[in-house]
């Protein structure tokens, strides 16, 4: 319904098309400001080895690909497991086998033309707004792809920052969101020569600048007059905007560290300070649903990925009766654009200076020990204390999806069982080679290699799903874990965790309990210090008995 309102909508030319809507100083700019008409994209991701480490960043990309979505007064117009599976291929790997990626086009020219075949194949299925490629690109590799795939092309850092841009709320996010899409352009100006030969930044030329000294002044080298080149021209309306942000932003921060100031002098009923908890974690853990239902109060939740952009601030009442506030904030990802790091600054300052950090996993996650170690590194990038990384307690959310998988797995094992048995008795009654055959059958349907493989140079595209355009998403955008407990248990470390589901309310009490022992144990810590610095501090100092005696004499 959605589509066809969207797909009339442009039929009727009210909306521009999706390249000539680039912004000279936008972003990658495949964002669609219709939110009820989200961008498609083509995902293209680079083969991992093992599969295991292939299933977890295919989902995450296919994810990503899905959550590009223009938010409307913090709500999205689509539900995301309406949507369908994203076209998508598994390509070659240009760092496999110790190669280096290509420096024009990161990936060898048989994937290249590979990949262009396949998307021409999925457009008969529906449009294809973009490409996005799941690794880091260089300005002229993306550059010389969106040429020869003839469509914008969003690399890992780029997608992610579009991401935040359509997903940012307030007027903070949205600062924040848009220097970090700044930064990134300011590293892209790359030209290129046109559909039409001249020389232009992007494939459509949208951001051609011709100016004085460029084109038309008359001369070159001295001859050539005062003016910039189109280079120099975008960079300084880059800095000008850039420089514009940044004050905005410090105002944003003076405001914060007001507020965290008044919040501090605050005191509760019984007397302590209004201590601030920020709960941290990968993005989709279920930071935002904990926070909800731990304060009873209604925070957004979604599947998309960064479905949370605008750090948020709930009270909570611990169980001793102090009342705390916990801090909902955005959550982290491998890769995380170090652009968004620095521009989030004044966001992120709110967990460096919080009391205490709740880090939310998701135990059911397959690559649950890479979110963790994602988390850590970039909690210790933006400048959170060794102390309170120690202090941090760590919380194992959807332990439900856990016990529902072991149960599946509990099935599936007494499936394999009756199986065995079925197969014992066909091999009584002489049909066990037929199966076999059946079985040799279908690997082989499975590894018919598409009309479009040419088999370049680089090798053949390894998988390829074009055909699921209209699938349903998978129920858990991370992929159920096959050994999610092992990964659990194999995980457990010394600091304090809580296993949880926010989703049912277990552990939720035990993990207010152990946010109030925390935070009694350290003003316990802090006081027991003071009074230790205050009596050195007072103490008079006399000079020793032989001192005076010396002064004296
Ligand atoms: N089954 C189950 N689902 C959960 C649980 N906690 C959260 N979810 C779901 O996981 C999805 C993501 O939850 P969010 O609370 O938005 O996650 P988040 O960490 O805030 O994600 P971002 O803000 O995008 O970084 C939502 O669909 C939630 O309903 C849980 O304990 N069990
Ligand atoms: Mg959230």
């Amino acid at each position: 319904m959605l589509r066809l309102l969207s797909e009339a909508v442009r039929r009727r030319g009210h909306l521009p098309s999706l390249i000539g809507r680039r912004a000279a100083l936008g972003t990658a700019g495949v964002r669609n400001r219709d939110p009820t008409d989200p961008p498609r994209l083509f995902v293209v991701q680079p083969r991992l080895r093992p599969d295991s480490a292939l299933e977890p960043k295919l989902n995450e990309a296919l994810c990503l690909a899905n959550s590009l979505e223009e938010q409307r007064e913090g709500f999205f117009a689509t539900d995301f497991f309406d949507k369908g599976l994203p076209p998508h291929a598994v390509v070659q790997n240009p760092f496999a086998r110790g190669r280096v990626a290509r420096a024009d086009t990161y990936f060898g020219p048989g994937t290249v033309d590979n990949v262009k075949c396949l998307l021409n194949e999925a457009e008969t299925k529906g449009d294809v707004d973009a490409v996005f490629v799941n690794a880091i690109l260089s300005g002229v590799q993306q550059r010389n792809l969106e040429r020869i795939w003839g469509k914008p092309v969003l690399d890992r850092v780029g997608l992610i920052i579009e991401i935040f841009n359509a997903h940012a709320f307030t007027k903070e996010a949205k600062l924040q969101a848009e220097l970090a899409a700044l930064m990134y352009k300011k590293t892209r100006l790359v030209r290129v020569r046109g559909l039409d030969g001249r020389l232009a930044f992007g494939v459509g030329g949208e951001a051609e600048v011709v100016s004085a000294r460029g084109r038309g002044s008359g001369g070159r080298g001295f001859i050539s007059g005062a003016g910039e080149t189109e280079l120099q021209l975008q960079r300084r309306r880059i800095l000008e905007r850039r420089s514009h942000l940044l004050s905005q932003i410090k105002e944003v921060r003076r405001t914060r560290a007001l507020q965290r100031a008044a919040r501090k002098r605050q005191e509760g009923a019984d007397g302590l300070g209004l201590a601030t908890v920020a709960v941290v974690g990968y993005t989709n853990a279920g930071k935002s649903t904990l926070v909800g239902e731990l304060s009873q109060t209604d925070l957004y939740s979604d599947d998309r990925l960064f479905a949370t952009v605008d750090p948020r601030l709930r009270s909570v009442i611990l169980p001793s009766g102090r009342k705390v506030l916990l801090s909902d904030t955005v959550g982290f990802i491998s890769d995380l654009p170090v652009q968004l790091v620095e521009a989030f600054h004044a966001t992120l300052e709110e967990v460096v200076e919080a009391d205490l950090l709740v880090h939310v996993l998701d135990s059911s996650a397959p690559n649950l020990e890479d979110h963790r170690s994602t988390v850590l590194q970039v909690l210790e990038q933006i400048g959170v204390s060794e102390e309170k990384l120690r202090d941090m307690i760590e919380v194992w959310n959807k332990i439900d999806l856990q016990d529902e998988q072991e149960e599946r797995e509990e099935d599936h094992l007494l499936d394999a069982e009756n199986e065995e048995q079925e197969a014992d008795s066909e091999v009584e009654a002489g049909e066990l080679e037929d199966k076999n055959i059946m079985d040799d059958d279908y690997q082989e349907g499975n590894e018919t290699a598409t009309e479009c493989d040419q088999g370049g140079d680089d090798g053949p595209i390894e998988f390829t799903d074009v055909s699921s355009l209209g699938e349903e998403m998978p129920s858990d955008k991370t992929g159920k874990p096959s050994k999610a407990a092992d990964i659990c248990s194999s995980f457990a470390r010394e600091g304090p965790h809580v296993r949880t589901s926010a989703v049912t309310g277990v552990g939720l009490q035990e993990l207010l309990e152990l946010i109030d022992e925390k935070l009694t144990f350290q003003e316990d810590k802090s006081r027991a210090e003071k009074v230790v610095e205050h009596g050195t501090f007072y103490r008079k100092w006399r000079p020793p008995h032989g001192d005076n005696a010396a002064v004296a004499a």
